[in-house]
């Protein structure tokens, strides 16, 4: 036994004392707070009287707005004040409930005593703020904790690298101020707390690791140096942890300069950012924003398509294997997830720098005012060396100079003089204020009604001629869709060099399905990238500059063409690009390595790191579900022990109801909260939950759910990803629904999310991939 028994009063009165310094810090804080709060509600109360307002001349209005400015910049203080407080009550909640969860001994080389180093969610420091009391798991010190077992061991300060001896790693499980186990590491076989955090139920929410953190997910968590890092881990090895962890530790490292709406996290679906939500405020820190790549390309796409969402895409490359033109659908999604379509793209948009851009005629009821053709002239007048974006804005400049001429003419025809006789009294009204104020009253009658009817026609004429500019700066004039469509109507593309290397050989088949699709104003998912791009690439790319770390979680399920979409959209930023390639689902996938990727920044810039350890499930899973892929043997389970996964066959569709519901009931009664019966498609999960319902609340997961709670889920593979609960069960793992080799990573993945058991059914015969199976890793049963 690796425990310290005798330690362990000891260690208790510590966290006795410091459980009564965190009560004596929350008491003064609170007064703060309090008092702060009130002199809040104080200043607001009297803002109007503590600012003197004077409107008389123009120095007295100013004078008034700096007494308003400062008033206002003294109660956004005393609020920001307030708000960080009131954050620092909360952390010191946290830690009184745990005030910390590991010690390191270290002693440095050159002195004559170790110090002993308490860790913790956030840091405390003693009463007259000089000695830390406990660290936050972040300062550079702590990074002993994480990389070194007891021995020599080295950490890295700003002020260069400290070394030393590490002479105790201790652990605990701090409660409600009860220190509930305690290990020293180093002398135990295996790593104790990390085997009891991982034996408990799922929650529906994801918990953050910094108890537990391992070497290698450490070295992601503080990576500094890279401009591209990315993490290729097996399902289960913490990417999506570390990442989190990560996120706060930058928020820490560079609390100065990085706020947290500087970092974005896009996920693979709305339900994971519910499920990522609570960690980083469980560490004190503020959210980053989290999107997913569909939520940002509608918000982009979808006033002018009806916009294809990735899921209906893989339900299609799932189920409509028998459907006419599939073949071509399938290379025509891989087609335009390529690099290769990228260059046809920019070999495109070059050309379009010549000819080609189609535009459409600014019409004014019903007749043309400026005809597309005059646009299109005068776009391919303008020097061609300048960047398409620079001319589509000179352009815009020219068409409004022409609009404010047409507008001049129209205020002369007959519909405007109608109009001013409908115009109501309000309308009259100002433009005789506004002749008031232009004091044009020449006392002449005539003249004052001819100037008068001037301004009501330049009024009516400019409030009808508002939309057509606003048509001009927001680029409307720009035929996009039948830009894009174009490039699927030039059978050779014969501005292209080597365009037959370039193009597959489904091509034409892929341009007519093209083709009726956009007639349709839809737009496939495959077509949303590449037709963004080109969007952006001629009226200039709406980049986030002030982004400064992106994360892409799920990465292999992203295209090439959309990563180098993502590398424009944050020009600014470093990225964290962490997945699975044995995850991979989508048939545009980086499909043979993230190797490809390093071009995106060059190698220099790019590091790699690599999970094999698989934590979420237990030896038996583990052992079991890398059977399914290619070279799963490298995937090393975490030694916690359980039940061996189950394989069961029935003979139709009401023995497999009849076999689940039994197997739900027995894990219910075993006390497993969160239960998963995973499909392959919705259009099975609709199946299974008429199937299983009656007896027990069954939850339909579809792509429009947006956040899961306990109980017994029905849910396709793909909205699985990257969750996780306490049993699994694979509603039917037949050799139909699993037998194209296309299927073998989406039965991984769905495989993958259990944490403490998995059973696999199937209607007749068993899929290949299980047959293929070693029988010793899991239970065949009847
Ligand atoms: N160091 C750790 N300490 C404690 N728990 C951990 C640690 N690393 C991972 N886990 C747990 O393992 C499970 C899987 O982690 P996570 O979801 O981050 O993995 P992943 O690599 O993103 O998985 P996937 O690719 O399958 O979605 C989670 O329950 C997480 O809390």
């Amino acid at each position: 036994m690796g425990t310290v028994e005798h330690d362990w009063q000891e260690e208790q009165q510590r966290v006795d004392r410091m459980v009564d310094e965190i009560d004596k810090q929350i008491a003064s804080l609170q007064q703060h707070v309090g008092s702060m709060k009130a002199d809040i509600a104080k200043i607001r109360k009297n803002f109007w009287e503590d600012v003197t307002v004077n409107f008389d001349d123009a120095h007295e209005a100013a004078e008034t707005y700096a007494s308003i400015k400062q008033q206002a910049e003294v109660l956004s203080e005393r609020e920001r004040s307030h708000r960080h407080a009131e954050n620092q009550l909360k952390t010191l909640f946290r830690l009184k409930h745990s005030p910390y969860f590991g010690r390191i001994d270290f002693k440095e080389n050159g002195e004559k005593e170790s110090e002993k180093i308490y860790l913790g969610i956030a840091s405390l420091l003693d009463e007259n703020e000089e000695h830390f009391l406990i660290y936050d798991w972040r300062a550079p010190v702590a990074s002993l904790y994480y990389d070194y077992p007891p021995g020599p061991a080295e950490y890295e300060t700003p002020g260069g690298t400290i070394t030393g001896t590490l002479e105790l790693k201790r652990q605990y499980m701090i409660r409600d101020g009860y220190i509930r186990s305690m290990f020293d590491t180093g002398v135990t076989i295996g790593d104790e707390l990390l085997k009891e955090v991982l034996g408990k139920h799922s929650s529906t929410q994801m918990r953050n690791i910094v108890a537990t953190i391992q070497k290698e997910q450490n070295r992601i968590i503080r990576n500094e140096r890279s401009r591209l890092l990315i993490v290729q881990g097996a399902a289960g090895s913490g990417k999506t942890s570390a990442a989190l962890q990560r996120v706060a530790y930058l928020l820490y490292r560079y609390r100065e300069t990085l706020q947290a709406d500087q970092i974005v996290l896009i996920s693979p679906n709305p339900m994971f950012n519910s499920y990522v939500s609570t960690v980083l405020p469980e560490l004190g820190e503020e959210n980053m924003q989290q999107t997913t790549f569909y939520e940002y390309l509608e918000q982009r796409l979808a006033k002018t398509f009806r916009l294809e969402t990735p899921f209906t895409q893989l339900e299609y490359v799932l189920t409509a294997l028998h459907e006419p033109g599939y073949a071509a659908r399938l290379e025509g999604i891989r087609f335009k997830g390529s690099t290769d379509f990228l260059q046809v793209m920019d070999l495109y948009i070059e050309n379009l720098g010549r000819e080609g851009i189609s535009f459409l005629d600014v019409q004014f009821k019903g007749e043309v005012l400026i005809s597309a053709q005059r646009i299109a002239e005068q776009f391919y007048s303008l020097d061609a060396s300048l960047r398409i974006p620079n001319r589509v804005e000179l352009l815009a400049k020219w068409l409004l100079a022409e609009l404010e001429e047409k507008a001049r003419l129209e205020r002369k025809k007959p519909w405007v003089e109608d109009e001013i006789q409908l115009l109501d009294q309000e309308d009259f009204q100002r433009v005789y204020q506004e002749l008031r104020r232009r004091k044009r009253f020449s006392g002449d009658t005539f003249n004052d009604f001819a100037l008068e009817q001037k301004l009501l026609s330049e009024m009516i004429v400019n409030r009808h001629f508002k939309p057509l500019r606003e048509t001009v700066k927001r680029l409307r004039f720009i035929n996009m869709p039948a830009i894009y469509r174009q490039l699927f109507t030039l059978p050779n593309l014969h501005f292209i060099p080597h365009i037959k290397d370039l193009l597959p050989a489904e091509w034409l088949n892929i341009c007519e399905q093209t083709l009726e699709r956009l007639d349709r104003s839809e737009l496939a998912y495959e077509d949303a990238t590449p037709y963004l791009y080109l969007k952006e690439r001629i009226e200039g790319f709406r980049t986030h500059t002030s982004v400064r770390h992106v994360f892409i979680d799920e990465a292999q399920d992203y295209s090439p063409f959309q990563f180098a979409f993502l590398k424009r959209l944050f020009p600014h930023s470093k990225m964290t690009i962490l997945g699975d390639l044995n995850q991979a689902i989508f048939a545009h996938a980086v499909n043979s390595d993230f190797e490809q990727l390093s071009s995106i920044y060059g190698d220099i810039q790019t590091e790699k790191i690599v999970l094999t350890r698989s934590y979420r499930s237990t030896r038996q899973i583990v052992e079991f579900t890398r059977g399914i892929i290619e070279g799963g043997d490298r995937i090393e389970p975490f030694n916690r022990g359980g039940r061996y996964p189950t394989v069961t066959q029935a003979a139709d569709t009401t023995e497999l109801a009849a076999k689940i519901k039994e197997r739900i009931r027995s894990l219910q009664s075993e006390g497993h909260s969160t239960i998963a019966v995973i499909a392959k498609t919705a259009s099975e999960c609709q199946e299974a939950y008429e199937a299983l319902q009656g007896e027990m609340p069954l939850r339909l997961i579809t792509k429009e759910t947006i956040s899961f709670e306990p109980g017994i889920l029905i849910i396709p593979s793909y909205l699985a990803k990257g969750v996780e609960f306490d049993a699994v069960i694979i509603y039917n793992a037949s050799q139909t629904q699993y037998g194209r080799e296309s299927e073998r990573k989406i039965f991984y993945t769905a495989c993958t999310r259990a944490m403490h058991e998995l059973h696999v059914y199937s209607v007749g015969e068993m899929s290949r991939f299980l047959r293929g199976l070693s029988p010793d890793t899991y239970i065949k049963e009847s």
